[in-house]
């Protein structure tokens, strides 16, 4: 496997998500229209109750996939198993500071020992370094940026049929491999983030964060009075630039390279360079909450294979499958599948 074999990203042409002021403020809503007791995302509800009959009526098409833990473990029988895991509201509780968005120990624990059993991806919209520093395990493949930064683990990975992470051309003979097919936008991103660093800082409670290939806007902290302020400062800066795009994620607005790339073309990427397309004999998981997420949800969708598990408290349009509550439910849902398999290699075992 060399990282550089997969799909590259193609550029979009015209002027796709460049957005004018009114849609921006859409956008801005749409990432957190207001709600009782939730903090963002979802379909249109009146009230707490019909919050609640809402889910029921989601959790329907969507159900706990701890509830139907056997039957995602029976359709994954004689199958190579991979997991490939969001990191905010994943692994993470979401929290107002994203510097200290920590996972706890015994998340860390568990998804190591995922790790152990089965090729394990992190796929975040944030900095691969960045992730890397909350998470700290050597022996998980990372996509940071949305997929733009590729890297393999440096230490071993699971077997199971994973590959070994081949250095890129050039690459030190210690360096991790990365695959990174938008490296020369970073200049351009590094220019945006300045600019909009200094614009944004009359806007009460914004900040920017720099992810690498992409550049993050946060409102979460700023009041809702500013957002049109906050939108209409991003919307100009980001009109400036016809080799950038605006999207949006849970109270963030980001701009990334005009690129055909996603969380869905990484993992779709990730599959291929693993060794993992083959439909009939593995099942992937994607646990993600963002509507970032969503593009992996749909790769599963199109090809009608692998698992998508949407982590939300609330009724949200998603194309997965399945569906958790929090990051608590995520590790129950991570032990489980490490019981189970460990089960499994006992069963394989003292059947020899
Ligand atoms: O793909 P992800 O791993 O989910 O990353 C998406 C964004 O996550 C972070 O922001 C989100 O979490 C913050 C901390 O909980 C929260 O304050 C913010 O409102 C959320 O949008 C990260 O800071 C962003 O850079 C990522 O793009």
């Amino acid at each position: 496997m060399a990282w550089r074999t997969g799909p590259q990203p193609v550029v979009i042409e015209g002027p796709r998500q460049a957005v004018g002021g009114a849609e921006i403020l859409d956008l801005m809503r749409a990432a957190s229209p207001p709600r009782q007791g939730e903090e963002d995302g979802g379909l249109d509800l009146y009230g707490e109750d019909a919050v609640a009959v809402q889910y029921k009526a989601w959790k329907k098409l969507h159900p706990s996939a701890l509830e139907f833990f056997d039957s995602i473990t029976s359709s994954a029988r004689d199958k190579r198993v991979a997991v490939f895991l969001d990191y905010d509201g994943t692994l993470s509780p979401i929290v107002e500071d994203p510097e200290r968005a920590f996972m706890s120990d015994q998340m860390r624990a568990v998804v190591k020992e995922v790790a152990t059993l089965f090729p394990t991806a992190i796929i975040s919209g944030r900095g691969r370094e960045k992730v890397f520093s909350f998470v700290k395990l050597s022996e998980l493949y990372y996509a940071g940026s949305h997929g733009l930064d590729i890297a393999g683990p440096s230490r071993a990975p699971a077997g199971n049929g994973s590959s070994e992470a081949i250095p890129v051309d050039g690459a030190e003979k210690d360096d991790l491999s990365v695959f990174q097919p938008a490296a020369e936008y970073v200049p351009l991103l590094d220019e945006i983030y300045a600019r909009l660093q200094r614009e944004v800082a009359p806007v009460p409670g914004a900040f920017v964060e720099h992810n690498k290939f992409s550049v993050t806007v946060h409102f979460r902290r700023v009041a809702e009075q500013y957002w049109e302020q906050l939108g209409e400062i991003v919307r100009t800066v980001v009109s400036e630039y016809p080799k950038l795009r605006t999207t949006h994620g849970r109270k963030v607005l980001e701009v990334r390279p005009k690129v055909e790339w996603n969380k869905g073309t990484a993992l779709a990427y990730l599959l291929k360079a693993l060794d993992l397309d083959d439909s009939s004999g593995v099942l992937p998981l994607y646990i993600g909450d963002d509507r970032t997420d969503e593009d992996a949800f749909n790769l599963f969708q199109e090809r009608g294979c692998g698992c998508g598990i949407l982590v939300s408290t609330v009724a949200k349009p998603t194309a997965a499958a399945y569906s958790l509550r929090d990051p608590s439910e995520v590790s129950d849902f991570l032990h489980r599948l490490v019981k189970w398999r460990q089960e499994d290699q006992k069963v394989d075992q003292a059947s020899q």
